[in-house]
């Protein structure tokens, strides 16, 4: 790593990760560090020109107020304390705080402003092959930002060193499978390996309504075809994962409880040994998004929505059929189609199709059709804690329904949630 550093301490501040994108937005890479960090560790980072202390409302732990360890202090590095010890709070917002944050970092600390996606893609692909030298990776590949970017950087560093493994469960949406073998076989000239494992998964799936029991068995049975294909594969080392920053920061700094433990594909067997390469891991989402872009991947892949693990599982409601299964996948295609044609794409957070295991009388072509009722959901949110349904145009709803009512077999409604969360949540399963 070529480029200066700032270092964030975490000495109990619920602020750390917005500090952090401030400093970085200034052009200054910065890392958050729990508050114990030791002089082997911090002698370990590169290029760092100076910390932050910074405090807040979980400065007790265990009854003990904390502190930075000795060797901190001692590092001759500057030194601020924010919120820590007696020392003031950053401004909650507005110019005063961004002055504070940029007088410390560039007058202070005199860090220059070189935290781009040139030098991280050139830094990383020098790492990358220090560490894999001429041995060989695995991807898991699923076609979503954070696996294709790392495919991408992959392929940039350890070109056919790198395997890639796409599974088609059958719960992906209309295109994405033959996006991704289009991508990256053809165009980046990857090693990869599509698996078609549609028939396993669904009748895996077949009968089952729990929703719980649904993920549990879409989870389970891709960990076994993926190490099936691993298996087959001769002398892989390596295992490259798609994590990245809040993955990290989320599975808990030491002065908050963790929310989610971070592992992606987590339970492969243990005698499938491999040392992990996570080149994202030090990356927000939308610098992932910047990264891929400058890899030269498609927008429709670098800014796809969020999508379920579980895929139309989740929105194929009840116990999977194939053709309900089918007419998700069709309404949702037809749906984004109008989104992109009518300039919602991009500004809706989040909006997809899903269709209840019930079918409702109707009336085709002169004659009863007893078919099923699509549901259009469409949402948008900041933290997906709450959110609020998007106010889409009538007109486009209407010529909506028209199209997924002609063009979807055994559609014959088409309704739309207007739920915000809470009460609903933002899928159905
Ligand atoms: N169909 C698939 N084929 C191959 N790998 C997959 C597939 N689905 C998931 N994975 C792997 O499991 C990881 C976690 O999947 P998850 O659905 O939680 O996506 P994610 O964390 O949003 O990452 P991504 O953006 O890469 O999909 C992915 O990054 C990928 O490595």
């Amino acid at each position: 790593m070529k480029q200066d550093m700032i270092l964030i301490l975490d000495l109990g501040s619920d602020e750390n990760t917005r500090l952090a994108r401030e400093i970085r937005a200034l052009g200054v890479y910065t890392e958050i560090h729990p508050h114990d960090i030791s002089q082997p560790q911090l002698a370990a980072l590169p290029n760092v020109k100076g910390i932050i202390l910074n405090g807040g409302v979980n400065r007790i732990v265990d009854g003990v107020a904390i502190d930075a360890a000795p060797a901190v202090y001692e590092s001759g590095l500057p030194i601020w304390s924010v919120d820590h010890k007696g020392s003031p709070a950053l401004a909650a917002e507005g110019p005063e705080r961004e002055q504070a944050i940029a007088s410390f970092v560039f007058d202070t600390c005199r860090a220059e402003s070189n935290w781009n996606m040139e030098n991280f893609i050139a830094d990383q692909v020098e790492l990358i092959r220090n560490q894999v030298g001429g041995r060989k990776v695995l991807l898991a590949l699923s076609g979503g930002v954070d696996s294709s970017v790392v495919a991408a950087l992959l392929i940039k560093a350890i070109g056919d060193q790198l395997t890639c493994v796409h599974v088609n469960h059958g719960l992906l949406r209309k295109g994405e499978p033959e996006q991704v073998v289009q991508v990256f076989r053809h165009e980046l000239g990857a090693n990869l390996v599509y698996v078609d494992a549609v028939d396993r998964f669904l009748d895996k799936l077949a009968g089952v309504a729990d929703p719980e029991a649904k993920r549990k068995i879409i989870g389970a049975e891709f960990i076994r075809v993926f190490e099936e294909e691993a298996r087959k594969l001769e002398g892989i080392e390596f295992l490259a994962q798609g994590t990245i920053y809040p993955d990290i920061i989320e599975s808990g700094t030491k002065t908050v409880k963790a929310v989610k433990s971070h592992h992606n594909v987590g339970g492969l067997p243990e005698d499938l040994q491999f040392q992990l390469v996570e080149p994202l891991s030090m990356l927000f989402k939308d610098e992932v998004r910047a990264c891929g872009v400058a890899l030269g991947l498609p927008a429709s892949m670098v800014y796809r929505q969020p999508f379920p693990g579980p895929g139309l599982g989740v929105r194929c409601l009840g116990a999977i059929t194939r053709d309900r299964l089918e007419a998700v996948r069709e309404s949702d295609a037809i749906l984004r189609e109008e989104f992109a044609d009518n300039g919602l794409e991009g500004k809706v957070w989040q909006y997809f199709t899903a269709i209840p295991d019930l079918k409702s009388v109707g009336v085709r072509d002169g004659k009863r059709a007893d078919e099923w009722a699509v549901i259009i959901r469409a949402v948008n949110t900041i933290d997906a804690m709450t959110a609020t349904v998007e106010d889409v145009p009538f007109a486009l709803l209407q010529k909506i329904t028209g199209r997924i009512t002609s063009e979807v077999k055994g559609v014959n409604r088409v309704l739309f949630d207007l739920t915000p969360k809470p009460t609903g949540t933002i899928e159905f399963e």
